[in-house]
């Protein structure tokens, strides 16, 4: 397919692999635990749905993400690890933690009703995931025992708190003045004189966390002639078992080298890749769909263009932008989203892991959040996820050639695939035929082909198909009308080139009241300079006060 002039800003992409040999380990966070806790009356101090939720999500993960050999969690918590050999995605350290972190999102979502019923989901969970690596066995385990010892930490806590408030009877406030600073030992002490509980009967799911691991099991089949055979099938297991002694290392879960209980771990922080983006670039985070080409037939998407699956994306994009303001505009099509990220941004400190696994999982969890609404009785059948890659920008030029790009691709994409399905739906040919049709054509010949069989002027066809869909803040300070005036007065006279109406339309402005923020959501173009003479603040050039002649840095 013909490529775009603006194919270049591809070289600024990279790949982040992940050194070889070793463990990787995914380390996946429920950002708003306690809220979600709070607005659904989670059990105190734990709630066994919620445990059996995020199980049956991290199962899910482990059964799409084949070459993962074991998850722990507890809480908002799960790790899951990679083998040292694993090559999957080449160790792309991005993409390993967002597909799993956006599917852990919407997979809670999806399966959330098997598990509290009755009890709406009234929030989306918001999954924060950071990539650790481990070069030996040793620090795998100690990693994994040093989380397990914050689960029993916490698990204890929990249980003494809540036991002083509901059935003690103090105030929360008491309790927590109660426990300031009491050991485990003198915490196990209050629980067992002042609340007749004693910790070592309390359940192991809770405990000790929840352990998942893939076994091999022999199964019997019958064969296609009627006798029986064994086969080796994967199984994916939970356990509530010890991190801590050597029996899982040495029986379970078999180490190559040698490893022994280890108590100091503290070492362990240093193996998380934290890495940070540059100051000052454009960020710009890009989410792509995991297999929809299978997606979109699994759920009879109408072919080119499914309303119904762009309107999903739009709302997951929406809540993305509403959740974080530094987001100056998002532009989606087909499976893919991308935001930019307002280069001046401190959001998250600029750590990369955690803004790409905040974004991806809130999509996720969103796309999923409202998939009813929108496809109606349309059952979905699995739980989709999406990558996430970020990529920097050092200017406005290579920005907006960015943006120029991926809509240059929705273009091209569309017009193919436009002319495609008429000749395939309407025209009556073959998908072989259809492809041999349109080979080697020009967008020209495309438009030709669509008017003279069809009767179809490419242009009158829907702009959102056409051009993608593009959201951006309002002027903050309203003063945007004014000003961009004059910044396109002033390019076009400095361009000598006249940029005649500007006839954007926009389709739709979202409010939110609460956050004051106005997001408007168009379907118009980018390529050129008018959408951006015409709204300077999206690149920050009211602030900024660049000359004009600098527009684009
Ligand atoms: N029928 C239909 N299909 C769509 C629509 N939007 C996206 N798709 C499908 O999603 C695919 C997205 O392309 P890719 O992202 O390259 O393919 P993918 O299958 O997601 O593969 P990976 O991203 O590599 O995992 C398209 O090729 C379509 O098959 C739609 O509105 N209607
Ligand atoms: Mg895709």
């Amino acid at each position: 397919m013909a490529k775009s002039k603006f194919e270049y800003v591809k070289s600024f992409e990279t790949e982040d692999k992940l050194d070889p040999g070793h463990w990787i380990v995914i380390a996946l966070h429920c950002q708003n635990y306690d809220r979600l806790c709070k607005v659904h009356g989670f059990k105190r101090p734990n709630d066994l749905r919620f445990t059996q939720l995020m199980e049956a999500s991290a199962k899910s993960v482990m059964e799409d993400f084949k070459e993962l050999v074991m998850g722990y969690g507890f809480l908002g918590e799960f790790n899951f690890v990679f083998p040292k050999s694993s090559s999957l995605y080449k160790r792309r350290g991005p993409k390993l933690l967002t597909n799993l972190c956006s599917l852990m999102a919407s997979s809670s979502v999806h399966i959330w009703p098997c598990y509290f019923r009755s009890v709406s989901l009234c929030c989306p969970p918001v999954i924060e995931g950071a990539i650790h690596l481990f070069p030996d066995d040793q620090s795998l385990r100690d990693y994994m025992t040093q989380r397990q010892l914050t689960c029993h930490h916490h698990n204890l806590f929990n249980t003494v708190f809540w036991a002083l408030v509901l059935k003690v009877g103090l105030s929360p406030e008491d309790a927590t003045i109660l426990l300031n600073g009491k050991r485990e030992g003198e915490q196990n002490e209050i629980l067992f004189s002042k609340c007749n509980i004693n910790y070592n009967t309390e359940d192991d799911v809770f405990k000790k966390g929840s352990i998942i691991l893939r076994t091999t099991i022999q199964m019997a089949v019958t064969t296609p002639n009627g006798l029986t055979a064994q086969r080796n099938q994967s199984r994916v297991i939970t356990m509530y078992t010890d991190f801590i002694k050597d029996n899982f290392w040495k029986e379970i879960f078999i180490l190559e080298q040698h490893t022994k209980v280890n108590a100091k771990t503290n070492y362990l922080k240093d193996f998380e890749r934290k890495p940070k983006l540059l100051p000052h670039s454009w960020v710009v985070v890009r989410i792509d769909g995991k297999g929809f080409h299978k997606f979109s037939e699994r759920h009879n998407f109408s072919k080119p263009n499914d309303n119904r699956s762009i309107e999903l994306m739009n709302k997951a994009a929406l809540e993305v932008m509403q959740k974080f303001p530094d987001i100056v505009l998002s532009y989606g099509q087909s499976d893919e989203y991308s935001f930019v990220i307002d280069r001046y941004s401190k959001m998250m400190d600029r750590r990369g892991n955690k803004i790409m696994s905040n974004i991806v999982s809130l999509f996720a969890a969103t796309y999923v959040y409202n998939w009813h609404n929108v496809f109606g009785n349309t059952t979905l059948e699995y739980s989709p996820a999406f990558d996430a890659r970020v990529v920097l920008y050092p200017n406005n030029s290579c920005l907006c050639d960015y943006l120029s790009w991926r809509q240059a691709d929705c273009h091209i994409n569309n017009m193919y695939n436009t002319c495609f399905w008429m000749l395939v739906q309407v025209g009556n040919k073959s998908r072989k035929e259809a492809e041999e049709r349109l080979r080697g054509t020009f967008a020209k010949d495309k438009r030709a082909i669509l008017l003279s069989d069809f009767g179809l002027d490419y242009d009158v066809e829907d702009a959102m198909y056409r051009k993608g869909t593009v959201m951006f803040r309002q002027n903050p300070r309203g003063i945007g009308a004014a000003s961009s005036q004059l910044a396109a007065s002033k390019l076009e006279h400095l361009s000598g080139n006249s940029q005649g109406n500007i006839s954007s339309k926009a389709t739709s402005i979202e409010k939110e009241e609460g956050h004051c923020i106005t997001v408007v959501t168009e379907h118009t173009d980018m390529i050129g300079d008018q959408f951006w003479t015409q709204r300077p603040w999206i690149l920050g050039l009211e602030q900024c006060a660049k000359p004009l002649d600098n527009f684009y840095d």
